[in-house]
């Protein structure tokens, strides 16, 4: 079933028709199948970030359409940012409770803790958290929205590579439990063979879908090695990735 069809003609960020305005996307399209998980890979400043803010209804000024199937009403959007944005002011948990919508469920936010190792820091203020810490904060919001799309914008940068690890673990754990359908931005290709369903690779100037790939080893197996040996099929069938990364 089709979950999210992203269909962009044209983005640029200055007024149309001013000379020298680059395009940044151009003639692209994603469509995304209820509770796939993808994995957006492209050049530093190629547009990921300007993709994910129009999947979001962040950004309008473009020309082409987005659409989000959701069962009742406009599309719960959950977004991880580079940065996890959390309002200093207000304590983590009042930080989750301001983005949830009518149907969120009190006791999967308390679930959502629980797995994320939080459940005795809801009442900290965000400066008394690491960056590791702030990171599963917005994971919590991310997925305690219960979204439709679910955006992650490289969130595991600046991380040490143990915590990252333990990161991408909860987020593999937490989108078992409810499968939403995922767009998550990431440069390494590692990374994301060990997330993703599919691997979806973006070109620059302008930015378009240029591979669209399956990962086709289990979950289960996707150790070190078969990480590897699936990355370095991927340079030799597509010789275009590694001009690419
Ligand atoms: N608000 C803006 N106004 C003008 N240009 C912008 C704006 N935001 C982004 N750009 C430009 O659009 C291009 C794509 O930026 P974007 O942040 O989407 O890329 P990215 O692939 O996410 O980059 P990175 O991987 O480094 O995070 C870049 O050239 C950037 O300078």
């Amino acid at each position: 079933m089709t979950a999210v069809k992203i269909e962009i003609v044209r983005k640029t960020y200055r007024p149309k028709g001013e000379p020298g305005s680059p395009v940044i996307l151009r003639d692209l399209s994603i469509i995304l199948g209820s509770g796939e998980f993808a994995c957006l890979v492209g050049p530093s400043g190629c547009g990921k970030t300007t993709l994910l803010n129009i999947a979001a209804g962040l950004d309008r000024d473009y020309e082409g359409t987005v659409r989000i199937g959701t069962e009742t009403g406009p599309p719960h959007i959950g977004y991880v940012f580079q940065n996890p944005r959390l309002i200093p002011w207000r304590t983590v948990r009042e930080n989750i409770e301001l983005a949830l919508p009518e149907r969120a469920e009190p006791a999967y936010l308390d679930h959502l803790f629980e797995v994320v190792g939080l459940a005795g820091a809801q009442d900290v203020y965000p400066e008394r958290l690491s960056l590791g810490m702030s990171r599963r904060v917005a994971l919590v919001r991310a997925f305690a929205v219960n979204p439709d799309l679910l955006l992650m914008d490289e969130p595991f940068v600046s991380l040490d590579p143990p915590t990252a690890r333990r990161v991408r673990e909860l987020v593999v754990a937490l989108w078992q439990e409810r499968p939403h359908t995922v767009l998550f931005v990431t440069h390494d290709l590692r990374e994301a063979i060990e997330l993703a369903d599919r691997l979806i690779f973006l070109s620059s100037h302008p930015a378009s879908v240029i591979c669209d790939i399956p990962v086709d080893v289990p979950r289960t197996e996707r150790n070190e090695s078969a990480i590897e040996i699936f990355r370095q099929r991927l340079y030799s069938d597509y010789p275009v990735i590694r001009e690419l990364l």
